[in-house]
């Protein structure tokens, strides 16, 4: 009988043990889901951000579906010849209509994550002087998507460890290092346009150059419990690559020992870094490297041939200046300098259609602005795309293509100079833009000294954004030898 007593009286307590337990991690669950963004909402309600009904537990996902599905319906429908830059509304129909709706700053949620929208430069300026670069935050909720691309690296990092890192890895973008860089990137760059002439005289001339842009896809927050199976392979991805960098990294230190030289990305950090790193850090900025660079100027090359498919007016006028700037001699680092009119059109290119449409943050205190405050814990959405194509302030040709507006003005005649940022802003602004000039620059000059670029009819124009602003489809280009 007591044996049996005991037993009961024990069952008893772990039963009650277990209820504490799971009203625990309800309340913890309920709070999380519930309590604070509802108390994060009625905070940016008070403090003047309003903006579309949400609902629980999607937020905002369901309207910005429904309007993406709409608008692919409406994009085949459309004829497919006609080329119109004025793309905020196609790339990001969401944000094109809350935009008439609640104004350049309003306030949407993803799930359970309230976010600030800015498309208003002014905002953007007041904003970002309050805070320091490694005060900001990066959305925790994107870093589990992001993880398996940047890792911890200088995308990433936040507050000291940012500092530390930007500190020791700014050497390797130094003028010097990219000085170099240049030969290997003629080179490198000589021996495609080889392979593209040999492709042109045994009657293969159209060349589609999506197949400068990689397919990577990343996910939006709450896709991992929505596309389990992708995300699983995108993890397993991540640990390839960090496997393959690492045994890169190995040999490069052990050759750098030996005196063998590599002036590539990796080897200036290398040489730059003095074993600061540890090993992980290094494999995560290289990762880092590769999918803060390679995408971006990918997209910024693909989109330049197809503007200059459209503007044959502007291939004429860089041959010109390549002609009078490089001549008929070997390219130059020092001479890259010269090619004036070729950042015009970078720049312009970058306007319109910038490979990285939004900046993100994530305020890690309250940020106040003009008198309204921005709760610790909220995102911040800055729509690049919006302020590229705004009239208010670029002016009725806003959807031009000018590479011109830039002769003699780094923000291209923009009212505001944050209104123009395809490279961010503050602090945080990209470290690689110098060398994807360089880049550009080396490519184009040897691309137009050898080829005309022209359409294939085949050209459908659409854009579509999946964390970066892509064509919609294919770009099949003629491509003829000069
Ligand atoms: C056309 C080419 C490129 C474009 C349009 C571009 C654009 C950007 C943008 C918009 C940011 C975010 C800045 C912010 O949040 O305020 C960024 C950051 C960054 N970019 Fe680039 N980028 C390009 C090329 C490159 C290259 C070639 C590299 C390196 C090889 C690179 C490495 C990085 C890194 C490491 C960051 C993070 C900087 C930090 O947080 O301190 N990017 N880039």
């Amino acid at each position: 009988m007591d044996q049996f007593l005991g037993v009961s009286q024990f069952l008893y307590l772990f039963f009650n043990v277990v209820v504490i337990v799971l009203s625990l991690m309800f309340l913890k669950l309920f709070k999380h889901c519930w309590i604070s963004p509802v108390q994060a909402q009625t905070k940016l309600r008070q403090n003047g951000f309003v903006g579309p009904p949400t609902s629980f537990p999607l937020g905002n996902f369901n309207d910005i579906k429904k309007l993406k599905i709409a608008l692919v319906m409406a994009e085949k429908r459309k004829s497919s010849t006609i080329i119109n830059h004025d793309i905020h509304s196609i790339a990001l129909p969401h944000f094109a209509l809350w935009q008439q709706q609640y104004g350049k700053v309003f306030m949407y949620w993803l799930g359970i994550e309230p976010f600030v929208y800015v498309a208003d430069p002014e905002f953007l300026s007041v904003m970002s002087k309050g805070v320091l670069a490694k005060s900001w935050g990066k959305p925790n909720v994107f870093k589990k998507d992001r993880e398996p691309m940047f890792g911890n690296g200088l995308v990433m990092v936040e507050g000291d460890g940012w500092t530390r890192h930007r500190h020791m890895i700014t050497p390797a973008f130094s003028p010097l290092n990219l000085k170099g860089m240049a030969n290997m990137m003629v080179e490198s760059t000589s021996n495609m346009l080889d392979r593209w002439a040999i492709q042109i005289n045994s009657g293969n001339p159209p060349c589609n150059l999506l197949s400068f842009h990689s397919h990577h896809y990343v996910g939006v927050p709450f896709s991992g419990i929505l596309d389990f199976k992708q995300t699983l392979e995108a993890k397993e991805l991540g640990k390839e690559i960090d496997r393959l960098l690492l045994s890169i990294i190995n040999e490069r230190k052990r050759s750098l020992v030996e005196g063998d030289d590599h002036h590539d990305l990796l080897g200036s950090l290398l040489k730059a870094e003095k074993g600061e790193f540890t090993a992980s850090e290094l494999v995560d900025e290289c990762k880092t490297f590769f999918f803060a660079g390679v995408e971006t100027r990918a997209l910024a090359l693909t989109w330049t041939f197809m503007l200059l498919a459209i503007h044959p007016e502007w291939q004429d006028t860089l041959r010109d200046e390549i002609r009078q700037v490089i001549g008929d001699s070997e390219i130059e680092y020092k001479k890259l300098a010269g090619l004036k009119k070729m950042s015009w059109v970078m720049n312009e290119v970058l306007r319109l259609y910038p490979s990285a449409p939004n900046a993100q943050r994530q305020a890690r205190r309250d940020i106040e602005v003009n008198g309204r405050v921005i709760p610790n814990g909220t995102n911040i959405w800055i729509d690049v795309v919006a302020m590229h194509h705004d009239v208010e302030l670029w002016g009725d040709d806003v959807n031009e293509f000018k590479p011109e507006r830039f002769d003699g003005d780094l923000h291209g005649g923009c009212k505001n100079k944050m209104g123009f940022m395809p490279f961010g802003f503050g602090g945080r602004m990209c470290i690689g833009r110098n060398m994807a000039f360089m880049e550009y620059k080396i490519l184009f000059s040897l691309v137009l000294s050898r080829f005309e670029i022209s359409f294939s009819p085949g050209y459908r124009h659409s854009t579509k954004h999946v964390f970066s602003l892509r064509p919609g489809y294919d770009l099949p280009l003629i491509v003829r030898a000069l």
